[in-house]
């Protein structure tokens, strides 16, 4: 294999030029052109399932296209496989994690090309030395020793980045990476970034977060329903003009740089708390008080491994209360199940949608139906009729890209999966709606639809709680934010008091650098 450094500078490393796809009737792509030079972070961009995941699925070898070509420094190829794609330097991390649970970060990083000595055994001390030189090299803050399973969802993306750049890696694939990160870890994965292009590693970076283009990419490619629809240098455009790209002319007007402001005003001391969580604690939560109002939304804000989406799944039942009491509406939840909670009105929206939100093998009409089967049922009967009803409603209210509503989850890509997830539990009207960050995954304009509904609940009354690394996101949303750190509330603010995402950050690492001082 030619390493980077041999290409002249005039050859891509990548050079996609007029590739198409079909899955059945849906044209994913439609003849897509990308060229990705050594050095380079390139953007890719667009709305949800304008075709970048089938890019990348046809560069790693999982999908094959149907025509149009694919070069990789200069030579054509048509993977048949993932193996022949990464034999061929593409490493790809997608949203969707795929770690061993159970081994350690170390093991991981090193599946497949473990050190063993003379008769096959593992060579623990060596395994664990290199992927300590690996980590530090590239100021990755990861602990080989530790367990994935163990580690929060953002340590194991950054776990699983981390095993992606340890192969030989040309070409490396971000799909959403930061998507679960602070800006404090955010800058440690682009400092990573940066590290391999400087080695002449070319990186195309799917984000939906459009203010970290401007940071991290030299170039921008838009798609629009599988086509092209336009190409930026990145220092020559600005967030006016990826929007329109995206969401086409006509669309313009939606938010990627909405000022932060509030739609909604609510009297949160007047009213009684619909939620109420008494020094609560647990082997991850430490004496947590809480109380969060009807019509209220409250924030969540911390570094990743503060406890932060633990205290949504101690309230939806996922883990025990050891001491401490939640209450809803006044009453304990006494028998802590989520069945209970869903019982008592308490709807979560979780982070990990593949795992926990959704039913991938069933339609999107099932999945918006399964939370509420009650409601449709009639004498034993499935209202399947009103089930479908309604299941179309939400999916146009959300802007669902699919064919129809019979469409298999699966088939959705990653950020339409998300809409589903939040459709389940729009209707009926949670007590309590716990939102794990709601927006992974989510183009500009769905984005706007999803705070239309946030809104639109605590208006009608509903008390939500939303974790969010978005800070600019909890300062649009949230009448009161509060700080976690250590499985503990250090401090709660109203958002007036917060003056930029800035301010929120300095107030999120505080508990850090006060742990350090001491
Ligand atoms: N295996 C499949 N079977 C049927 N349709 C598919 C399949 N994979 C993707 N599609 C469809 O192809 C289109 C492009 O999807 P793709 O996942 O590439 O979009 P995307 O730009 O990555 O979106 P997102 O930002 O939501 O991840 C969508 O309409 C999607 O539903």
């Amino acid at each position: 294999m030619n390493s980077p450094a041999q290409l002249s500078p005039q050859t891509p490393l990548v050079r996609v030029s007029g590739v198409t796809k079909s899955f059945g009737g849906v044209h994913a792509l439609r003849g897509v052109d990308l060229e990705v030079f050594p050095g380079e972070v390139h953007a890719l961009l667009g709305e949800n399932g304008a075709g970048k995941s089938t890019l990348i699925k046809i560069l790693s070898g999982v999908h094959k296209h149907d025509s149009g070509r694919i070069e990789i420094a200069g030579r054509e190829v048509r993977f048949a496989s993932p193996a022949e794609s990464r034999a061929a330097g593409v490493a790809v991390v997608y949203q969707d994690l795929s770690l061993v649970e159970s081994l350690s970060v170390g093991a991981n990083l090193m599946l497949g090309r473990e050190p063993q000595t003379r008769f096959g055994f593992l060579k623990k001390r060596q395994l664990m030395t290199e992927v300590s030189a690996f980590l530090r090299e590239h100021g990755i803050p990861l602990d080989p020793r530790a367990t994935v399973g163990s580690l929060p969802f953002a340590y194991r993306q950054m776990t699983e980045i981390s095993k992606a750049l340890m192969g030989d890696v040309r070409i490396l694939i971000l799909d959403e990476p930061t998507s679960a990160l602070t800006e404090g870890e955010e800058k440690i994965l682009f400092d990573a970034v940066r590290t391999v292009t400087q080695r002449g590693v070319g990186v195309i970076y799917v984000t939906h977060r459009l203010n970290e283009v401007f940071r991290i990419s030299q170039n921008v490619t838009v798609f629009r329903d599988g086509a092209n629809a336009g190409s930026f240098v990145t220092a020559k455009t600005d967030m006016k003009q990826l929007v329109t790209a995206i969401v086409g002319p006509g669309h313009a007007a939606l938010g990627a740089d909405a000022p932060i402001q509030k739609t909604r005003e609510v009297a949160v001391s007047a009213s009684k708390p619909v939620l109420t969580l008494s020094r609560v604690t647990n082997d991850c939560l430490n004496c947590v008080d809480l109380n969060v109002h009807a019509g209220e939304i409250h924030g969540l804000a911390g570094l990743i491994g503060s406890g932060r989406t633990e205290i949504l799944e101690t309230i939806f039942g996922l883990r025990a209360v050891e001491q401490g009491e939640i209450r809803i509406e006044g009453v304990a939840l006494s028998n802590r199940k989520p069945r209970t909670a869903i019982e008592q009105g308490v709807a979560l929206v979780p982070e990990d949608r593949q795992v926990q939100g959704l039913v991938l093998d069933h339609a999107i009409e099932r999945n918006l139906t399964l939370p509420r089967l009650p409601h449709f049922s009639r004498l034993g009967w499935l209202d399947r009729i009103g089930a479908m009803t309604q299941a179309r409603a939400v999916v146009s209210k959300l802007a669902v890209k699919a064919p129809s509503a019979s469409t298999v989850v699966k088939n959705l890509s990653g950020g339409n999966q998300q809409k589903v997830v939040f459709g389940k539990w729009h209707q009926p009207r949670p007590r309590v709606l716990l939102l794990d960050e709601p927006t992974v995954g989510v183009d500009v304009g769905a984005r706007e639809e999803i705070y239309a509904l946030v809104n639109e609940a605590a208006r009608s009354g509903t008390a939500v709680l939303v974790v969010s690394s978005d800070l600019a996101e909890l300062l649009r949303l949230c009448d009161r934010i509060s700080i976690v750190a250590d499985g503990a509330i250090v401090e709660t603010v109203g958002r007036e008091a917060i003056d930029g995402t800035e301010a929120l950050h300095h107030l999120i690492q505080l508990p850090r650098a006060a742990a350090q001082a001491s």
